[in-house]
Formats: structure tokens, C-alpha cells, sequence
């Protein structure tokens, strides 16, 4: 088991315990549950999913970063196939704090990533802030998402986020996580695995406002590679960096983000936006100097 959970894990009843070791020792455990693994835990716990939920919320707390507050906050998006998908802060030292990756980010992003279609809840161990309610609220039926919050009565985001602003005042109907296929390529194709690999996740980034579609690819000194989807919000502000996104995968699948070799940013050059400048400095930040920024072209 990653050294991250070991507290956690101790804090747990026993017969959670007992269950979960498997799934936390297994090499491939990815900071997500099967909803099968769910079934299973809820048998061998006794829990509810719900509670069950609630329960595993301090494993995935103890996934965040936070050299700059220290404060932990994790959460876990509940999927429509009945997969659950962890989700911590992350800080960066050295870059503004207009890159900090809140929690509810995380576990949605990191449910989008791993191709889940819907959410139908999120638990988060706090109150989920101002940004976080209007990132969630990009969500197909985001009004009927369940927010579960310890010590408080299961409510929809329409409870936290009355009188919303969303996709719609924009005229905006393709949403955070809805299936989409962009057809871009690489400008200059050499083949490589990485701006390919940063290609794939553009053509599926969430960029219906500023139809500035991009990705990023991570390479780590292990030769692991981690791919981020760019996450556009209808406030812009909320909005999620294809860097961030890949980040979150990378933390989550246990990998050490100061080990970032190389990394391949892909985008228009002649978007709205670039995400060029805050990929390189971010990157810079966590002491990879290694970035490439490749362009990408409509396919016609
Ligand atoms: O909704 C929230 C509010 C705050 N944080 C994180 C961001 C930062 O890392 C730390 C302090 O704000 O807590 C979240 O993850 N979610
Ligand atoms: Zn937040």
C-alpha cells in the first residue's frame, strides 16, 4: 500500500480493513473502486454505499498535496456505473494559486478521465466552496447531482448552488464529460508517443466557449505517461487546465509529481487562449524544464 494511506487505513473498523487491503496493496490500484469493489466492501462492512463512502473519504484526503495550507480535503465522485472515483487538493509551491486543484475537481476530473459517462453524487469531507459548486454545475444534470457532506442531510447542488449561472445563459449544450470526438492533428507529425498521446486528450478537452481545445502529456522518469483534458467552465474562471487534469491523474495513480521528466502541451495556434505560459511556468514550478508546445490543426 502506498505510504499515504497507511493512518487512514489503521483508523478504519476492522472488517473494512480487512476487504480493502487487497484493493490498496494491489500494484494497480488507481485511487478508484470498481463498482463491484463497492458491492464488496459494503458486504464485508456492512455499510451502505453512502457510508461506506463516508468511511474511505480519509483515504482519499490523504492523497492531497498541500505544502502551502496543509489542509487536507478529499472527495469521491460517485459514477453512474456504480464506480467511485477518489480526489484531493493539490498546491503547488512556486506557482500562483490560480493553479491550486481543489478536491471536488480532482475526483471529477479524475472520473471524466477514466472515461466514466455521468456522475449521480459527491462526498467531500467540507463544505464545497463557491468555485467548486460552479465547476460541478457543468455537469449534465448538475441541479440533480448529490452533494453528501459529513453531519449534514444529502442535498442536491441545487441546494448549494440556488439561482445558478451555468452552460445554458451561454446557449451551451455539449457539458463537462458528455462523449466528444474533436477531429484535430498533430501540425507537424513526427510520431512521437508523447504530442500524440497529448493529441488524443485535446480531442476529447471540454472547450465549448472558447473552442480553444487542448491537452497535455506527461512523461515521468519511470516512462509512465499521464494525459490531461482541458475542462472549460461557463463562469471561464472554474476552469480546469489540461495540465491540472493530468496532474490529478498522475497523483492519483500514486505517481511522484517531482519526478516529471518531459511534457507535451498541444493546442491552436491561433485560439482565443494558450494555456502555454501557466503549462510552462506550473511545470517549471515542480522542476520539470522539459516542455514542448506542439500545435494542433483542425482536420478538414
Ligand atoms: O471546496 C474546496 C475548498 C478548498 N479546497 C482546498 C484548496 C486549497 O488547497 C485548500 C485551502 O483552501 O483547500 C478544496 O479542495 N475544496
Ligand atoms: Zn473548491
Amino acid at each position: 500500500m502506498h505510504p499515504r494511506f497507511q493512518s487512514a487505513f489503521e483508523q478504519l473498523p476492522a472488517a473494512l480493513r480487512s476487504a480493502l487491503a487487497p484493493m490498496l496493496h494491489a500494484a494497480s490500484f488507481t485511487a478508484a473502486f470498481s463498482a463491484g469493489q463497492v458491492d464488496l466492501l459494503c458486504q464485508a462492512s456492512g455499510l451502505q454505499r453512502e457510508a461506506l463512502a463516508f468511511s474511505l473519504l480519509p483515504l482519499a484526503a490523504a492523497c492531497a498535496l498541500a505544502p502551502i495550507s496543509a489542509f487536507q480535503v478529499g472527495a469521491i465522485a460517485h459514477g453512474r456505473s456504480g464506480n467511485i472515483y477518489f480526489g484531493a487538493n493539490m498546491e503547488f509551491s512556486g506557482a500562483p494559486l490560480q493553479q491550486t486543484v481543489h478536491a471536488e475537481q480532482s475526483a471529477i476530473t479524475h472520473a471524466w478521465l477514466q472515461n466514466e459517462k455521468q456522475l449521480i453524487a459527491v462526498t467531500v469531507n467540507y463544505t464545497p466552496c463557491g468555485h467548486c459548486r460552479q465547476f460541478m454545475n457543468e455537469l449534465r444534470g448538475a441541479g440533480q447531482l448529490h452533494i453528501h457532506l459529513p453531519g449534514r442531510p444529502a442535498a442536491l447542488l441545487g441546494h448549494y448552488l440556488p439561482d445558478a449561472f451555468g452552460p445554458g445563459d451561454l446557449a451551451i449544450d455539449t457539458l463537462l464529460m458528455d462523449e466528444v470526438q474533436h477531429a484535430y492533428r498533430l501540425a507537424d507529425d513526427d510520431g512521437a508517443p508523447l504530442a500524440q498521446a497529448a493529441l488524443t486528450a485535446a480531442c476529447r478537452s471540454h472547450a465549448p466557449y472558447s473552442g480553444a481545445h487542448s491537452g497535455v502529456a506527461l512523461e515521468d522518469r519511470q516512462g509512465n505517461i499521464y494525459c490531461g483534458r482541458y475542462a472549460e467552465n461557463a463562469a471561464f474562471n472554474p476552469s480546469l487546465p489540461p495540465l491540472q487534469a493530468a496532474l490529478i491523474l498522475m497523483n492519483m495513480r500514486q505517481g511522484d509529481l517531482s519526478a516529471i521528466r518531459r511534457a507535451v502541451l498541444v493546442e491552436q495556434a491561433d485560439a482565443a487562449l494558450t494555456q502555454w505560459p501557466a503549462t510552462r511556468d506550473t511545470l517549471r514550478a515542480l522542476g520539470c524544464e522539459q516542455v514542448e508546445r506542439r500545435l494542433i490543426n483542425k482536420q478538414i
